[in-house]
């Protein structure tokens, strides 16, 4: 390529990311964090964290292990609220209210703020009651509601055409990926606003994975999804936004394409090169 040929290149490259960045700078904000800190005891393992997720957007976090990702996705439903001696400290907003505000029914947000671990975690009962669970816990006891439900849920995590037969058979008799994807249905069944994935594709095979970033894909258009990833092809082809993190910092967010092509901090470029992590 010669010099001039180089240079228009790159103005159609980077016009192509301004009318992205454009389009995507229009969106509704779902996520606010505000300062955010987090202590474990003493240790700090968050540094004043600020970020907005878009809604109906999929946000990856990124960064080497230990950075803190799965620590901020956990403050999202207040998960970290379990663990002995967390001091937590700033706001996070979900639709502009403060999770950690006093009057805030924490069972009520976790409804709203769903979340999929990296182990699929089915309980011993069917594959039905697995799906129904969270309407059975709200008392909802009604036939015909919850077969409804569970149909669309399972529709909804790709797994009806699958499991349509052996909705009576314990879910613990399905593959890991058919699991992952039965959780997905479960948290889906109560209808949240958001939801959480904590690597929710690392214990498993490279065509479940497939069959989960595809999920994921669909997902989009109706929930707010926030995904952790030690993959970054995987946050390259599934997040419409990226948010790389180092020890327990912020370093740098942006869309996934700006992020992966034409990042701005050395760090971030260190890290998506390969040369840490
Ligand atoms: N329950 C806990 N008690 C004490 N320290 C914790 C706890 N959970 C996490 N940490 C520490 O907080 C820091 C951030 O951990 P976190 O699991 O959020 O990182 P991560 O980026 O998700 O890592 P990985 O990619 O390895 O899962 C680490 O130093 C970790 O040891």
């Amino acid at each position: 390529m010669t010099a001039q040929e180089i240079r228009t290149h790159a103005i159609d490259i980077n016009s192509v990311l301004n009318n992205r960045t454009k389009h995507q700078g229009t969106n509704e904000v779902s996520i606010k964090v505000e300062d955010l800190k987090l202590f474990y005891g003493q240790k700090q393992a968050l540094y004043g964290i600020n970020m907005e997720m878009p809604k109906k957007k999929v946000t990856a976090y990124i960064g080497p292990s230990g950075c803190g990702k799965s620590t901020l996705l956990r403050c999202i439903n207040r998960m970290n609220d379990l663990v002995d001696n967390v001091t937590i400290e700033g706001k996070i907003l979900l639709d502009n209210e403060n999770i950690y505000d006093k009057s805030v029914n924490v069972a009520a947000l976790r409804r709203r703020v769903g979340m999929v671990f990296q182990k699929p975690n089915p309980f011993p009962k069917s594959i039905f009651e697995n799906v129904a669970y969270g309407l059975r816990i709200q008392g909802i006891n009604d036939k015909r509601i919850l077969e409804e439900t569970v149909e669309n849920a399972l529709r909804g995590a790709a797994l009806w055409d699958e499991m349509k037969d052996r909705l009576n058979d314990n879910a613990l008799g399905m593959s890991g990926g058919q699991q992952q994807r039965l959780v997905i249905a479960r948290a889906i069944a109560i209808e949240p606003e958001v939801l959480l994935l904590d690597e929710p594709a690392s214990a498993l095979d490279p065509i479940s994975t497939l069959k989960i970033e595809e999920l994921i894909n669909e997902l989009k258009e109706k929930y707010t999804i926030v995904i952790v990833t030690h993959n970054m092809q995987q946050a390259a082809r599934v997040s419409d936004y990226t948010a790389f993190m180092y020890m327990g910092e912020l370093i740098e967010m942006g869309t996934t394409s700006e992020l992966f092509t034409n990042p701005k901090k050395k760090q971030t470029e260190d890290y998506i090169t390969g040369r840490y992590g």
